[in-house]
C-alpha cells in the first residue's frame, strides 16, 4: 500500500492579471521527505510555496495536509514553517528572541534554546542578527521555523545569499537537522547542484507546470523532455533512429537506457562520451576545451557528413588540445526523450 502523503497538491492554479503563473500543479510530498522544486526564474516556484503556506489563495485546486483540506485555512493554522530567502529575522531581537517570538507557553524560552542547540547556535543566542554571519543567520531562521514543531517546513532559496563554501557546509547541516528531526521539507531553488545534492526527490518546473518529479538520479539519468535534460546539466541532444536496445546516430550506435523504435531525439550526457586517437569511432576536431579542475569538457565538431558539435567530458589529465583531430567513443547510455515518435514498446510495429 502506498504511504499517505503529508502534503498533497491537487490541480493548483493561480493567475496574476493576465498571467497564468500556476497551470494545474499536482504534487505529493511524503512524511520526512526533502523535496526540491527546481526551475528557471519566474516559473512559479515561490508562488507555489506561498499557496502551500496560505499566503496566497489559489484560483483553483486544493492543498491537503495530512489528508485535511487546508486550502481556506489562514497561514497560522496550517502548522507550516517558512524560511525566506532573506531570513526575515527581526533586527532588534536577539537570536533567542527571534526563535522564541512565535512560541507560546511557559516553556517557550527552553523550547527556543533547544531549537538553537539543534542548529549548533547556543553560543550565539544573545547576538542580534547584524552580529551574525549569513550562515549563522540562516541557522537562526531555520531554528525559528522548526521551533514550533511544524509538520512541514518551506524553504525559499534559503542558501542563495551565502558564498559557495559556506553554502555547501550550511546545506549539509540543514539537511542533517531536517533528517534528525524527521521534518518534511519543500525547498525552492534554481540551483541544479543544490537540488541534486540536497533533496530526496526533486521536481522540475517550467512556465507554471511541474514537468517531472523523481529522485535526483531518476531525473538526471532519465529525463523525459529536452528541457529537463538540459536544465539538470549539459547534454547532447541527438536525432537518431531507435532499433530497440540501441539507436543509430551520427556517432554510430548508441545504447539506450530503455528500448525505443523509429525516429527519436536522444539525450546523451557528455560523460557518456570519451575521446580517442583518430581512427577509433567517428572523426572530429576539438573546437573548445574547458578545464574546471575536477573535470575537463571538450566541444568537438564532427568531421563527417553531419555538421554537428558534441560535448565530451574527460578526466582532467586528457591530452587533447583545440585543433586536434580525435575519435569519439560512446561509453554510456542515451535516453529517448518524450514528444518524439520513439517510445514504442519492444516488439511493436
Ligand atoms: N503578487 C504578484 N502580482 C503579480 N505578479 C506576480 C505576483 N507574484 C508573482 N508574480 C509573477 O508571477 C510569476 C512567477 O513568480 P514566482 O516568484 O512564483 O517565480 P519563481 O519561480 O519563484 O521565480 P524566482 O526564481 O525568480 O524567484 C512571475 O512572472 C512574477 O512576476
Amino acid at each position: 500500500m502506498e504511504r499517505a502523503p503529508l502534503l498533497e497538491l491537487q490541480g493548483i492554479r493561480k493567475r496574476f492579471g493576465g498571467l497564468e503563473v500556476l497551470k494545474g500543479v499536482d504534487l505529493r510530498v511524503y512524511p520526512g521527505e526533502i523535496l526540491a522544486l527546481l526551475g528557471p526564474s519566474g516559473c512559479g516556484k515561490t508562488t507555489l510555496l506561498r499557496v502551500i503556506a496560505g499566503l496566497e489563495a489559489p484560483d483553483a485546486g486544493r492543498v491537503l495536509l495530512q489528508g485535511q483540506d487546508v486550502t481556506l485555512l489562514p497561514p497560522e493554522r496550517r502548522g507550516v514553517g517558512f524560511v525566506f530567502q532573506d531570513y526575515a529575522l527581526f533586527p532588534h531581537l536577539s537570536a533567542l528572541g527571534n526563535v522564541a517570538f512565535g512560541l507560546k507557553g511557559k516553556d517557550r524560552l527552553q523550547r527556543a534554546q533547544k531549537a538553537l542547540e539543534r542548529v549548533g547556535m547556543t553560543l550565539f543566542q544573545n547576538r542580534k542578527p547584524h552580529e551574525l554571519s549569513g550562515g549563522q543567520q540562516q541557522r537562526i531562521a531555520l531554528a525559528r521555523a522548526l521551533a514550533p514543531g511544524p509538520k512541514l517546513v518551506l524553504l525559499d532559496e534559503p542558501f542563495s545569499s551565502l558564498d559557495a563554501g559556506l553554502r555547501a557546509a550550511t546545506r549539509e547541516e540543514v539537511r542533517k537537522v531536517l533528517k534528525e528531526t524527521g521534518t518534511t521539507a519543500l525547498l525552492v531553488t534554481h540551483d541544479q547542484e543544490e537540488a541534486l545534492s540536497f533533496a530526496d526527490r526533486l521536481g522540475v518546473m517550467r512556465g507554471g507546470e511541474l514537468l517531472q518529479v523523481g529522485t535526483p538520479e531518476e531525473v538526471y539519468l532519465r529525463p523525459r523532455t529536452p528541457f529537463v535534460a538540459q536544465f539538470l546539466g549539459r547534454t547532447n541532444l541527438l536525432p537518431g533512429e531507435g532499433k530497440g536496445g540501441y539507436a543509430e546516430t551520427c556517432l554510430g550506435p548508441v545504447p539506450l537506457a530503455e528500448p525505443a523504435f523509429g525516429p527519436l531525439l536522444l539525450s546523451l550526457r557528455p560523460e557518456a562520451l570519451r575521446l580517442a586517437p583518430p581512427g577509433e569511432g567517428p572523426l572530429g576536431e576539438v573546437v573548445a576545451r574547458e578545464f574546471k579542475g575536477h573535470d575537463l569538457t571538450y566541444r568537438v565538431r564532427l568531421l563527417g557528413p553531419v555538421d554537428r558539435e558534441v560535448l565530451v567530458q574527460e578526466s582532467p589529465g586528457a591530452p587533447y588540445r583545440v585543433g586536434d583531430r580525435v575519435g569519439l567513443r560512446v561509453v554510456g547510455e542515451g535516453v529517448a526523450l518524450e514528444g518524439h515518435p520513439s517510445k514504442a514498446p519492444v516488439g511493436a510495429d
